[in-house]
């Protein structure tokens, strides 16, 4: 199986250092997250590992070998950075029939990818007539195009319908369960949460986390209950007495951190408060994910009230 290795790897452009001394391994068999703010290197990084750029030192490598070094590099590498990447004036479908024919790819598997990426109904259309959605699809058809063990995907969500985001959430687990190493990067949390199983977040070049995304949540946010009453005096009044602090928010309920749902359960009703609502509320990746990265981004407009 082929793992993404990236080692000590180093860009700079100028005096700027893109990429900062970053050492990770993206694994076979799961969706790895791909985060950090805007110009945190995650590009840089994807094309430095695809060879599109030299690093300044260290290496990247892919099954232990550069990009550069490997022959028909569809068949083992499929990657899309920019949905631009296609010539306007081809059609998608020459498009893809030309990358097949470089890298010695069957025929048959242009017509796959396009019915699998849903855009077989204008595969004969100009590229300069694809939405942004259309754009994507086919940026990922090309990567699917070579059946590769590692795929690689730069915001792959971007301009996708949400009957789109559902189609890439499961395509991702799907391209995991079969072995591949799969690395995507993305600004949206909760797609990312949906497909994950492991993160590398980067923040101003440097490797801030590499973990499986459970840790990465629970190890940031502490979970905790939810509750609904109608009789808030006398649950603020238990809960104090028991040493818990609720916390009254604007929709009307209250929560209780370092708390557990049955704890909380038993107190309510002991003393006969009533409930309309009790739940653990787990952490989300977004929460833990601004914890690890307060201060990282370079770019930031500045805070309003929520
Ligand atoms: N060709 C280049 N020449 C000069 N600077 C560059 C070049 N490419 C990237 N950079 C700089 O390198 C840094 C990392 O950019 P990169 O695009 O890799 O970040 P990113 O994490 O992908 O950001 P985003 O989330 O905004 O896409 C940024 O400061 C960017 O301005």
């Amino acid at each position: 199986m082929t793992s993404i290795d990236v080692q000590n790897l180093t860009k700079e452009y100028g005096t700027r250092r893109a990429v900062d001394d970053l050492t990770f391994s993206v694994r076979p068999g799961r969706v790895t997250g791909f985060l950090g703010p805007n110009g945190a290197g995650k590009s840089t990084t994807m094309r430095l590992v695809l060879g599109l750029d030299r690093p300044t030192s260290g290496t990247a490598v892919i099954g232990g070998r550069p990009y550069a070094g490997l022959r028909e590099p569809l068949r083992h590498v499929g990657a899309l950075l920019d949905a631009n990447a296609a010539h306007g004036s081809r059609t998608g479908r020459d498009h893809l029939r030309t990358l097949a024919t470089s890298n010695r790819i069957p025929g048959r598997r242009v017509d796959e990818v396009l019915e699998e990426t849903g855009i077989a109904a204008v595969a004969r259309r100009r590229v300069r007539t694809y939405s942004l959605g259309m754009r994507q699809r086919l940026g990922i058809a090309a990567a699917l195009l070579g059946d590769p063990e590692v795929v690689m995907l730069d915001e792959p969500s971007n301009g996708l319908d949400p009957e789109g985001i559902v189609w890439i959430r499961a395509l991702l687990r799907r391209l995991a369960a079969e072995g591949r190493t799969v690395l995507v990067s993305s600004h949206l949390m909760n797609e990312t949460a949906s497909f994950a199983d492991h993160l590398v977040v980067l923040g101003r070049g440097r490797l801030l986390a590499d973990t499986p995304m459970r840790e990465f949540i629970d190890t940031r946010v502490c979970p905790r209950v939810r509750i609904r009453t109608t009789d808030a005096t006398a649950l603020t009044g238990v809960l104090a007495r028991h040493g818990h602090e609720a916390v009254r928010h604007e929709a009307g309920h209250w929560t209780v951190d370092h708390a557990r749902v049955d704890d909380i359960g038993r107190l309510a009703s002991a003393a006969g408060v009533p409930l309309l609502e009790l739940a653990t509320e787990e952490g989300t990746l977004e929460q833990a994910y601004f914890d690890l990265t307060g201060g990282e981004a370079e770019f930031t407009a500045p805070s309003q009230e929520v």
